[in-house]
């Protein structure tokens, strides 16, 4: 019987640095056959668009499946393994497999559908790498008090109180086979130690915790773990609490579907994203500027997508995360309609028509 096809999982908070890691592998990856499953949350297919548009023969647009109905880790009998079982089922077969989840899934659930009777005896997860914005980490963006929530922990095991950043975030990294703490460019490189060693004492024991910049990592760091997450899924506790009455996340971890149903729609009613369309840029640098101030005012966890400016035959970028926002022209805009289409994400609770009106000024 064929060995099974390695896939790894690909996790981290929203705008994180998931795209821009896989891009760089993609670019590096050379003579591997990469297929790759992206879920993006906030439905303007921005992920897609940028992996695409990257001209290298590994990464056609074939290989490249998004899904885009809903959150990964709460679709996962409807739409994932569906999808995975088309990626099997093509000749010649993926030499790998890469799924960027959404910045708001768990993994947890998706790991667990690795056992799946149809995908357990030819897939394995060769390992979740988690990315982590070590930039927002150290800024306190997801754990506001790192200590009260600490505190907190000790006295109760409810976790309840904590916010669905911080609990995301807990999953995530408690999930994790290799951590990289990204974005280490913009940090200085002794708080960048400290976060290791602190994201070290919190992952399981063992978790690598590599630091990088731009995603850039050596393929064979990423690749080729042969770690098999599925069969170990035990030591990588959930702590994700949601807010229906008649769920207990503490009870049997071995019953698969009932896990499904648990997460179904996680924590997705605390977080919200809408689209917000205006016409041409004139000023890049000043629209960058505007977007930041509007970022600031509203607390938006992220915000990316395209536009045109005046007068320029190029597709402009906008790709913000907190109050940093980056843009840059990425390719020809071709037939293209000009104008710009933006996703905003936020916690729930977005004054929509305010930033509308503010990101169309
Ligand atoms: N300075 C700096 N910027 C980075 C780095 N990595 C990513 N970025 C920028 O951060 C933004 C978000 O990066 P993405 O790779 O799209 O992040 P993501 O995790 O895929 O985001 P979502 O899919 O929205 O969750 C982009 O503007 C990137 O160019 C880094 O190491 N340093």
């Amino acid at each position: 019987m064929a060995a099974k096809i390695p896939a790894t999982v690909v996790t981290g908070f929203l705008g994180a640095g998931k795209t821009t890691l896989i891009r760089n592998l993609l670019q590096n990856a050379k003579g591997k056959r990469i297929a790759l499953i992206i879920n993006e949350f906030g439905d303007l297919g921005v992920d897609g668009d940028i992996l695409k548009g990257c001209d290298s023969d590994v990464c056609a647009k074939d290989d490249i499946v998004e899904l885009s109905n809903g959150c990964i880790c709460c679709t996962v009998a409807d739409d994932f393994i569906p999808t995975m079982e088309a990626l099997l089922a093509r000749d010649p077969q993926p030499d790998h497999i890469v799924i960027e989840t959404s910045g708001l899934a768990l993994p947890q659930p998706l790991v667990r559908a690795f056992n799946w009777p149809g995908l357990s005896t030819r897939v394995t997860v060769d390992a979740v790498v988690t990315v982590v914005d070590g930039v927002a980490v150290t800024e306190g963006r997801f754990a506001h008090n790192v200590a009260a929530v600490d505190a907190q922990r000790a006295a109760d095991d409810g976790l309840d109180h904590e916010t669905p950043l911080s609990e995301l975030f807990e999953d995530q990294i408690a999930c994790a086979d290799m951590i990289v703490i990204n974005k280490t460019d913009l940090m200085d490189p002794k708080a960048a130690s400290e976060l290791a060693d602190r994201l070290k004492s919190e992952a399981r024991p063992g978790v690598q915790v590599i630091r990088t910049s731009m995603g850039e990592l050596p393929v064979d760091v990423l690749l080729g773990q042969g770690i098999g997450a599925e069969s170990d899924l035990e030591s990588r506790h959930e702590v994700h609490h949601h807010h229906h009455h008649d769920d207990d996340e503490d009870d049997d971890h071995h019953d698969d579907d009932h896990h499904d149903h648990d997460h179904h729609d996680h924590g997705h009613d605390e977080f919200e994203s809408f689209i917000v369309e205006r016409g041409e840029i004139t000023d890049p640098a000043a629209f960058a500027a505007q977007v930041s101030d509007v970022i600031r005012a509203h607390d938006i966890l992220r915000l990316k997508g395209f536009g045109s400016v005046t007068g320029k035959p190029m597709r402009l970028t906008v790709q913000a995360v907190g109050p940093r926002v980056d843009h840059y022209f990425d390719q020809p805009l071709g037939d293209a309609p000009r104008g710009t289409r933006l996703v905003v994400i936020g916690e729930a609770g977005l004054d929509q028509d305010a930033i509308r009106a503010a990101l169309q000024a």
